[in-house]
C-alpha cells in the first residue's frame, strides 16, 4: 500500500493551474520522449544490486570507492540491456538527455564517468578514421576503461605550459613519454587512480629537439590482465575531496615510457615514420574535447538545478514554521515571499539553462559538421560562447543549489537531504573543464575583438551583433520582454566599451598591452557575464518581479513536479513525492551505525574514566 501523501502537497497539486504532464512532455521533447525516458528509468532502476543497504555516507573512503565500482558494473550492464534496439540514436540520446538516472545510483558520481564523458569524446574528436575504428570498438564495449589526462600538479589552466613530454624516436618509431618534474605528474584525471587502464594524455610533442605543441596520445598504463601499473608508470589516488569521492581522481607519472607511433591521435596533426610533423589546420582543434564537454555541462547544470529546486520547493510546501499573522497558525514556509524569492529563480534558471543547452548543442553540431568539411570559420565564436555559458551556468547553478540548501534550514544540511552532495557536484564544474574566470576572460577576448571590428564598420557574428547596435544611452527601461532585452544589450555594450576604454587608458599611461589587459580584467569578466542574461538586472524590475512571484506561488509544486524526477533520482528525505519528510528523516537517522547500540563503547573506554578523573 503506497504511503499517504502529505496533505499540504495534495492541496498544492490541486491548486496547480496548468497541465503538469504537458510541461514534462515539453521538457522531454514530446510525449513519446517522456515515455521512452520513463521506460528506461523503470527498466534500469528495477535492477538488483544498484542501491546501498548502508547509506554510503557511513562507509570509509576506500569502501565508498569499492562499492561505487560494484554498482558501476551493474549499472552499466543494466543501461546496455535497457537500450531499445528499435530506438534511433537520437531517441536514445533524448531519453538520457534529461534523465539523471546515474544520480539514483551514484550520489557522488561514478568511477566510470570520465570514460563516457571525456575518453570516448576525445577518441571521436581527435583520432583519425583507422584509430577511431579500432579504439571505439574496444572502448564502447568496455573492453578497456579510459580517462582524459591533461591537468598536471603544476598546470591546469595554462595548457601550453604542460610539462609532460612526448619525444619522437624515429629509430624505433616510438614516442617516449616522460614527467621531467613532480609538477609534470598528471594530477586530477577521474578514474585514473585504480579504475581505468588507458587514458588520452595531452603532452608536449618534441621531434629532433623542436617543439610541436601539445598533442593527444592514447596510452595504456595498466596491464589488461593483472591491472598492475606498466613499467615506467607511477600511479596513485589524489585523496579525499569536497565531492567526487567515488570518481577515483588520480595522479600518474611517466619515467621514459615508450608507446608506438600510432598511439598519437592523428586526426588533426600527424607524425610520419621518419619524424616529419604535419601541422594541424588550427592548433586549437586539439582543445576540441573540452569545447564538447563545456557544451554538455550546460545541460547537466539545468538538470542538477532542477533536482535541487524540486527538493527545496516540495520541502517548503510541507514545512510549516513561525507565525505570519497572529492566531492564524504556522504557515507553509513557501508562503514567505523571501522563500519564493530564494527558490523561484532556480526554477526559472533551470528552464533557461535547458533552452540554452539545446541552442548551444545545435550550434556545436553545426560547427562540428563545418569542421569536418574544413570550414573553421565559426570555431572561435563557438569557443567564446561555450566558455561563457559553461562559466555562467555553473556559477549560477552553484549559487542557486546552495540557496536551495540553506532555504531548507537544518534539514538541508543533512546528507540525507542530498542537497550538500548536489552542491558538491555542481560547484566542481566551476573549476573543471576550464576554471570559470579563465573561461570568462576567453569570452572577453572575443568581445573586445568584436567591438573593435564593429567600430571599424565590420559585420559581426549573430551572438556578438549587439556590439554593433548603437543603442542610445538614454534608452528608457520598460517592463516588456523587448524592453528588458534592450536594457540588457545596452548594459552589455556599455560593459565591453568601458573595459576597452580602461585598457586604452592604461596603454596611454605607458603600460604594455598584457599589463593593460590584466589591469582591466575585472571589468572584462563583468562584460562577459552580460553576454548571457544574468539575474542581477532583474532586481531593477522589482515591482514586476514581486508580482510574478505571487503568480508563480500556486503553481510552484506543479512546476517542480513537471521536472518528473522519481524519488530514487532525488535520493532525498526532503524531496520525495509523498512529502513524508519527518518519517524519512527518522528512517534515515536510524540507519546510522551509531544507533545500533544505546551506549557506545567510547563511554567505557574514555568518557567514564575521564568523568571520574581517572584519565
Ligand atoms: C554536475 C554534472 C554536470 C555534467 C557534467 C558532464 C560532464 C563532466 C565531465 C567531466 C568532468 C570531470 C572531469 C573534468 C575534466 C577536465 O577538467 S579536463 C581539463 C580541462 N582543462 C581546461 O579546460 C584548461 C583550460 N585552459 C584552456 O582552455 C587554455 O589554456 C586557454 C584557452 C585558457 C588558453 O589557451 P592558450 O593556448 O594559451 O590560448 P590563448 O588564450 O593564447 O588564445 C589563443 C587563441 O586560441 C583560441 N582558443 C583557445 N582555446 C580554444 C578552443 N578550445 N577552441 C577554439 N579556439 C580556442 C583563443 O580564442 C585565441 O584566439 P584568438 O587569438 O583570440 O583568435
Ligand atoms: C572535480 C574535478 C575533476 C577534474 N577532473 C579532471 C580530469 O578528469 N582530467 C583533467 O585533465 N583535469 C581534471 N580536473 C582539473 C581541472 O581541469 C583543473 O583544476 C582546472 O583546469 C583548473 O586548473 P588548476 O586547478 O591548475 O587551477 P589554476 O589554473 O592554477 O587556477 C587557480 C586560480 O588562478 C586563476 N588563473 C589562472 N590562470 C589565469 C589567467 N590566465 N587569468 C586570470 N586568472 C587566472 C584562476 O582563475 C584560479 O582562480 C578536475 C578538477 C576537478 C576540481
Amino acid at each position: 500500500m503506497s504511503a499517504k501523501v502529505n496533505d499540504d502537497l495534495l492541496t498544492e497539486r490541486r491548486k496547480c493551474e496548468f497541465n503538469v504532464e504537458e510541461l514534462t512532455n515539453y521538457l522531454d521533447g514530446g510525449a513519446q520522449a517522456t515515455q521512452n525516458r520513463r521506460k528506461l528509468e523503470d527498466k534500469v532502476l528495477s535492477t538488483k544490486g544498484l542501491f546501498d543497504e548502508v547509506p554510503e555516507e557511513y562507509l570509509s573512503h576506500k569502501e565508498k570507492y569499492e562499492n561505487a565500482v560494484r554498482k558501476a558494473v551493474v549499472y552499466y550492464k543494466a543501461m546496455k540491456e535497457a537500450e531499445d534496439p528499435n530506438q534511433t540514436e537520437q531517441e536514445r540520446a533524448n531519453a538520457t538527455y534529461r534523465s539523471l538516472l546515474h544520480a539514483a545510483v551514484f550520489k557522488d558520481n561514478s568511477p566510470f564517468s570520465l570514460h563516457l564523458a571525456m575518453f570516448i569524446p576525445a577518441i571521436l574528436g581527435q583520432a583519425d578514421e583507422e584509430q577511431k575504428k579500432y579504439w571505439m570498438k574496444r572502448a564502447s564495449k568496455m573492453e578497456i576503461i579510459g580517462t582524459y589526462a591533461q591537468t598536471e600538479l603544476g598546470h591546469g589552466t595554462f595548457i601550453r605550459g604542460l610539462e609532460t613530454t612526448a619525444t619522437y624516436d624515429p629509430k624505433t618509431e616510438e614516442f617516449v613519454l616522460h614527467s621531467p618534474t613532480l609538477t609534470a605528474y598528471k594530477w586530477w584525471p577521474g578514474s585514473l587512480a585504480h579504475t581505468a587502464n588507458y587514458c588520452v594524455v595531452m603532452a608536449h610533442l618534441y621531434i629532433n629537439g623542436k617543439s610541436c605543441g601539445i598533442q593527444p596520445f592514447i596510452v595504456q598504463f595498466r596491464d589488461e590482465e593483472t591491472h598492475q601499473p606498466l613499467p615506467g608508470i607511477k600511479l596513485g589516488e589524489i585523496g579525499a575531496k569536497l565531492g567526487f569521492n567515488t570518481v577515483n581522481n588520480g595522479f600518474l607519472g611517466f619515467d621514459q615510457h615508450r608507446i608506438p607511433r600510432n598511439r598519437m591521435l592523428m586526426k588533426n596533426a600527424q607524425v610520419l615514420k621518419d619524424g616529419t610533423f604535419k601541422r594541424s589546420p588550427n592548433s586549437k582543434l586539439t582543445y576540441g574535447t573540452m569545447v564538447y564537454v563545456r557544451v554538455v555541462i550546460v545541460n547537466g547544470m539545468a538538470n542538477q538545478l532542477a533536482r535541487a529546486v524540486t527538493i527545496a520547493v516540495r520541502y517548503s510546501a510541507v514545512r510549516r514554521q513561525s507565525e505570519l499573522k497572529p492566531d492564524a497558525g504556522e504557515p507553509q514556509i513557501l508562503d514567505y515571499v523571501t522563500q519564493q524569492h530564494k527558490l523561484f529563480i532556480g526554477i526559472a534558471s533551470s528552464h533557461a539553462f535547458t533552452l540554452t543547452a539545446k541552442w548551444l548543442t545545435r550550434m556545436y553540431q553545426k560547427v562540428t559538421a563545418d569542421l569536418e568539411k574544413g570550414n573553421l570559420d565559426e570555431l572561435p565564436e563557438l569557443h567564446a560562447i561555450a566558455c561563457c555559458l559553461k562559466a555562467v551556468t555553473t556559477t549560477d547553478t552553484s549559487v542557486l543549489v546552495e540557496r536551495s540548501r540553506t532555504s531548507c534550514g537544518g534539514h538541508g544540511y543533512m546528507l540525507s537531504s542530498n542537497l550538500p552532495q548536489i552542491y558538491g557536484l555542481v560547484t566542481a564544474a566551476c573549476t573543471y573543464e576550464g576554471e570559470n574566470t579563465v573561461l570568462m576572460l576567453q569570452t572577453a577576448r572575443s568581445l573586445v575583438k568584436a567591438l573593435e571590428q564593429a567600430q571599424s564598420g565590420k559585420r559581426l557574428s549573430p551572438t556578438m551583433s549587439y556590439l554593433s547596435e548603437k543603442v542610445s544611452s538614454r534608452l528608457k527601461w520598460d517592463n516588456s520582454i523587448d524592453g528588458i532585452v534592450k536594457g540588457f544589450r545596452r548594459v552589455a555594450y556599455g560593459k565591453v566599451e568601458s573595459a576597452m576604454r580602461s585598457m586604452r587608458k592604461y596603454v596611454r599611461s605607458g603600460l604594455g598591452p598584457e599589463d593593460a589587459w590584466n589591469m582591466s580584467s575585472v571589468q572584462l569578466v563583468a562584460a562577459s557575464e552580460y553576454t548571457s542574461i544574468s539575474e542581477a538586472d532583474i532586481r531593477q524590475l522589482q515591482d514586476t518581479y514581486e508580482d510574478l512571484l505571487g503568480k508563480i506561488r500556486p503553481n510552484a509544486v506543479g512546476l517542480v513536479d513537471a521536472f518528473d524526477f522519481r524519488d530514487q533520482i532525488l535520493n532525498s528525505t526532503l524531496g520525495a513525492y509523498d512529502g513524508r519528510v519527518y518519517e524519512r528523516l527518522m528512517e534515515e537517522a536510524l540507519k546510522s551505525p551509531l544507533n545500533a547500540e544505546p551506549v557506545n563503547q567510547s563511554f567505557h573506554k574514555y568518557l567514564k574514566p575521564f568523568m571520574q578523573g581517572k584519565l
